[in-house]
């Protein structure tokens, strides 16, 4: 016989466009062009994945803060050639208002810091995951949104900051079963790049600027590298400079180039004697051309790889001293990182660590009498008010229970029946052992 609809659980076929009038075509159920839908399994991966990130910002006693997704396009207009402002989200709304969508989180972080002034006390430790966006053209069909678990630090200039921002790194990666043997996290300083620039004279103007051309190492060819540093004021002799430090893979040999008397040199022997005390130096390794593509960076920063070299970076942050006065505002020293939902998940792919998480519900309550369905919504209430999850089924044959059951992970299944009832029962199930008793409706727990 045909099954009928509800012995199923296949959804029908849609209609065809042929059979829909003009009015009733299909609209398209994909979600705008680089945006992802969370069907129930997606959002359980994310959810696990958040659930790591916010018990990770509790152990280090972080407090959670939220911004709008919407922010002012002012926000975020800065002159170093940025990619990431090139690729503004940015549109005017019906008021005439400039703005965007957030492409990254830490300048909404500041102004929140600006505006809270004097009525918070340093150091402030706050962490948020939230939804940034890029547009950029789909013909690398890459995705316009994705999620980032932000941590930072306001109010100690001390590499204390990045070593904790490292330690919530590390901390993060142990709880997912990732390695210092699958992943390391690449160290270095703005202010190797900062002292170089000065060896040669070059202006202070153009740091920012260079930064983010030199951040395109090992991206694109040296020569071009080379040849974009020229165009923004680099002299000749500075380019072969920078090039010969980027190149540097030891603090000694660093110590060598720029003397021992220098911030960087100073700022890096600290942290990874820290890092030694910390426990994780295994994860660490230095290396000049880090350079992080974000213009406000002032001094360490950092980003984690996978060993086997197969993904883009997986986080990243740094030191940003200077980001406040670019608002107008005194300057606080700042550090934080951004860790988004993308590549952390291939990663866990590639090393065989995604979690299998399944729905899971406590118990299923079903009226084997349609007239019974007033009974069991008040067992369903009475569970539920205890605290169980329950799913209160009907109109369903007792076969398709048993599969729901088993389909959902139902630890119990609550049946109530005529019989049961006249003597003020209900019969109980428990899928894992196949016990089965009946149990007083008030004494059901
Ligand atoms: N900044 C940014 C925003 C959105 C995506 Br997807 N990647 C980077």
């Amino acid at each position: 016989s045909t099954a009928s609809r509800e012995d199923t659980d296949e959804m029908a076929d849609p209609p065809s466009a042929g059979e829909l009038s003009e009015q009733q075509q299909l609209i398209d159920v994909n979600p705008p062009r680089g945006t992802r839908d969370f069907p129930p399994e997606d959002m359980r991966l994310r959810n696990w994945l958040f659930g790591h990130f916010r018990e990770v910002s509790r152990i280090l006693s972080f407090e959670e803060v939220d911004f709008p997704v919407l922010e002012s396009e002012s926000l975020f207009i800065r002159k170093a050639g940025e990619e990431i402002t090139q690729q503004l989200y940015n549109f005017e709304d019906k008021g005439g208002r400039r703005v965007v969508l957030r492409p990254e989180i830490t300048p909404s972080l500041a102004r929140l810091v600006i505006k809270q002034g004097k009525s918070v006390s340093l150091p402030l430790k706050w962490f948020t995951i939230g939804q940034c966006w890029r547009y950029e053209r789909m013909t690398r069909g890459r995705r316009r949104e994705h999620y980032q678990w932000n941590m930072d630090i306001f109010g100690v200039s001390k590499v204390r900051a990045e070593a904790e921002l490292i330690h919530a790194i590390v901390l993060f990666f142990e709880r997912l079963g990732i390695t210092s043997s699958d992943v390391g996290i690449r160290v270095s300083s703005r202010k190797v790049l900062q002292a170089v620039l000065q060896m040669y004279c070059i202006p202070e103007k153009i740091f920012a600027e260079v930064c983010v051309i030199v951040d395109k190492w090992g991206k694109i060819t040296k020569e071009e590298v080379e040849k974009e540093l020229s165009l923004a004021g680099v002299t000749p002799e500075a380019v072969k400079g920078i090039v010969e430090v980027l190149s540097l893979k030891s603090l000694d040999k660093l110590e060598e180039v720029l003397g021992s008397d220098g911030e960087a040199v100073a700022d890096l022997k600290k942290l990874f004697e820290l890092a030694e005390q910390y426990g994780y130096s295994q994860w660490l390794t230095f290396d000049a051309s880090i350079v992080r593509g974000l213009a406000y960076y002032t001094g360490v920063v950092f980003e984690a790889f996978d060993r086997e070299g197969k993904l883009r970076a997986i986080c990243g942050g740094g030191r940003y001293d200077r980001l406040l006065s670019t608002f107008g505002s005194d300057d606080i020293p700042a550090c934080g990182f951004g860790f988004g939902d993308a590549v952390i998940v291939e990663l866990l792919k590639e090393k065989g660590l995604l979690p299998d998480l399944m729905r899971q519900v406590d118990d299923i309550v079903f009226p084997l009498d349609e007239e019974l369905d007033g009974q069991a919504s008040k067992i369903a209430t009475a569970l539920r008010q205890k605290g169980r999850s329950v799913d209160l089924v009907e109109e369903k044959r007792l076969k398709w229970v048993f599969k729901h059951a088993e389909r959902i992970n139902a630890s119990r299944l609550v049946l109530v029946g005529n019989s049961e009832l006249q003597r003020g029962m209900v019969r109980v199930k428990v899928l894992s052992t196949r016990e089965e008793y009946e149990v007083k409706i008030g004494e059901l727990s």
